[in-house]
């Protein structure tokens, strides 16, 4: 089997064992570990999915940043041409449930963004290293979105997303910051 196949069941199969609770507990978890970090402090426009388990629960993120008065967006995805637009998601009720299983923003209720006016992006993933090496759901919508990305890049990730090694292609791009749970956070 494919080796990036193989690690995502892995992923998926360590992690489901958690319970809904312990799920949402730990996400708020590593989510203060960011939120209390200089990158986040300074960020006025950030980039963000709406996780899909066993991605790390992203809603407190947004909500905190709805609190902290900072602009975040989330993206649409085009499916045909493998690419995302961003838009800036000032309630719950601007996003809608898509055909892919995720929550996108209703276009005609948000402002599009530039992924260039953003200054954080919070980056999906299903195994990171702490090298910044990522395995995502294998769109590679991001592969393809960063190389254009001028700002800070961030991905948090559960102590059973995280390996020693991962695949690599050529076209990968590392994340500046992995947040790992547990660790200090500096
Ligand atoms: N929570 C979350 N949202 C995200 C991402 C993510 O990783 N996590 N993405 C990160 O990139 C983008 C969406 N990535 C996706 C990747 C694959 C498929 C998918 O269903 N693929 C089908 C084939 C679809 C087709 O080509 O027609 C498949 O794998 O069977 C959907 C979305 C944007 N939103
Ligand atoms: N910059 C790119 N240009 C063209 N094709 C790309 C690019 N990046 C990735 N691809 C293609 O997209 C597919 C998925 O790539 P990959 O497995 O790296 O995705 P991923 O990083 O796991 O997913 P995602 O970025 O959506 O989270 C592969 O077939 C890959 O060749």
């Amino acid at each position: 089997m494919d080796k990036k196949v193989m690690i995502r069941r892995e992923v998926k199969s360590l992690l489901q064992k958690m319970s809904q609770a312990m799920y949402r507990e730990r996400s708020a978890c590593i989510v203060s570990q960011l939120t209390g970090r200089n990158m986040w402090k300074v960020a006025k426009c950030m980039g963000v999915t709406k996780a899909i388990f066993p991605e790390v629960d992203t809603v407190p993120l947004i909500e905190q940043a709805w609190c902290d008065e900072k602009e975040i967006a989330l993206p649409r995805v085009h499916m045909r041409t493998k690419t995302m637009a961003f838009y800036v998601v000032t309630s719950w009720d601007q996003l809608e449930e898509t055909k892919y299983g995720l929550l996108e923003p209703v276009v005609s209720k948000c402002r599009r963004v530039d992924e260039q006016a953003m200054d954080l992006m919070i980056v999906p993933g299903v195994a990171f290293t702490r090298k910044g090496d990522r395995l995502g759901m294998g769109g590679g919508f991001y592969d393809r979105l960063l190389p254009a990305y001028r700002g800070t890049t961030v991905s948090l990730c559960f102590e059973e997303q995280l390996r020693r090694v991962l695949p690599t292609e050529d076209h990968d791009v590392k994340i500046d910051h992995v947040v790992v749970e547990g660790d200090e956070s500096g």
